[in-house]
């Protein structure tokens, strides 16, 4: 399978080594305006595939992209210390104007992969620049989020996060909803693991644990002036979904038709990933404060999207 992504720089670069190294794609290309940035990270990860796998990495223009199956666009600006994702709005919706319409010239048939941010709105407004079905325009979404709420639950519960089973919901920002009351450890839920391992989740645990998730990262924005390896492996974990059709169940953003009480709207809910993209969505049981939570995440993002002229 032949691989796209437009934006070679932090996070396309690291998405695109992760799909090299995992085996996942027959080819990865790098697009960007910047075609010596494009060039040089094609080169570098090219140069890491003999020890791990067989992947054709290469540079080109968007001509380059023809035949793709998923195109991942990650061009755009990235926030600065202090800036939320919602500020970079009107500047990556520019961008996308231009990278949209070159991408659908070519590989008209690809499934598009979101990931510039504000990940949610990029997405509705990919839709609307491409013409293409809700379910073949995929953001990120809350993955990371997942990722990253599964990862502190094990680090608590002492158990590998593969075997935790917990979602991040809504908006891929500052309103997200963790869904902790259906939250699971192997089978059984969490707080029946946390007794059982002695390791309460208490009201403090609990907090520093939403904390380490809703403000990863700004914390690892301020320390390194960006966050990418996490993205990078999520990406590549969509990738990997819908190139070995697996039919999973990821956290990632599609615009739906009514979630939370809101119309029209991308997201992120768990939903059921494969070749064609998302093939149906699982919303899960949750408590009234979750559902409330959920509701004005939704409300957020329909407020920003209705102000998007496009
Ligand atoms: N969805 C998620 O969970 C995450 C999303 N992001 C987002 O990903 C995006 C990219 O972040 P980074 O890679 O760190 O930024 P970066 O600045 O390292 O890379 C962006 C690249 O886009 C290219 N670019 C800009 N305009 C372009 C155009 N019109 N055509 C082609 N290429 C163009 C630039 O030349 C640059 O190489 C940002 O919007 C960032 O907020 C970052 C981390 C996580
Ligand atoms: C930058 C960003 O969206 C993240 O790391 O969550």
């Amino acid at each position: 399978m032949k691989v796209g992504i437009v934006g070679a720089g932090m996070v396309g670069s690291s998405a695109g080594y992760a799909i090299a190294l995992m085996g996942i794609a027959s080819s990865v290309i790098f697009v960007d305006r910047n075609a010596d940035l494009a060039r040089a990270q094609a080169e570098d990860i090219s140069h890491a595939v003999p020890f791990m796998s067989s992947c054709m990495v290469y540079a080109g223009d968007y001509g380059d992209l023809k035949g793709a199956s998923v195109v991942i666009l990650a061009a755009g600006v990235s926030q600065k210390p202090g800036e939320t994702r919602l500020q970079l709005l009107g500047r990556n919706a520019a961008v996308f104007r231009e990278v949209v319409a070159e991408v659908l010239r070519v590989a008209p048939n690809a499934i598009l992969l979101i990931a510039s941010n504000p990940v949610d709105i990029m997405t509705q407004i990919t839709v609307r620049l491409s013409g293409l079905p809700a379910s073949r325009v995929i953001g990120s979404g809350t993955i990371l989020d997942t990722a990253r709420f599964r990862s502190l639950l094990g680090r608590h519960l002492q158990i590998s996060p593969q075997s935790v089973h917990a979602y991040v919901l809504g908006e891929h920002g500052d309103s997200e909803v963790l869904a902790w009351s259906n939250a699971r450890a192997g089978s059984e839920p969490l707080l029946s693991i946390a007794a059982q391992m002695g390791l309460p989740l208490t009201d403090d645990v609990k907090a520093e644990i939403d904390d380490g998730v809703r403000n990863a990262a700004y914390k690892i924005i301020n320390g390194k002036g960006a966050t990418y390896y996490g993205i990078g492996a999520g990406l590549a974990r969509i990738v990997k979904s819908i190139a070995q059709d697996q039919q999973d169940v990821l956290s990632v953003s599609i615009v739906t038709e009514h979630v939370a009480g809101v119309d029209d709207v991308a997201l992120s809910i768990p939903r059921v990933v494969g070749a064609g993209g998302v093939s149906a969505d699982l919303m899960p049981t949750l408590d009234d404060a979750e559902k409330e939570a959920l509701h004005r995440s939704a409300a957020l993002l329909k407020t920003a999207i209705e102000a998007v002229e496009i």
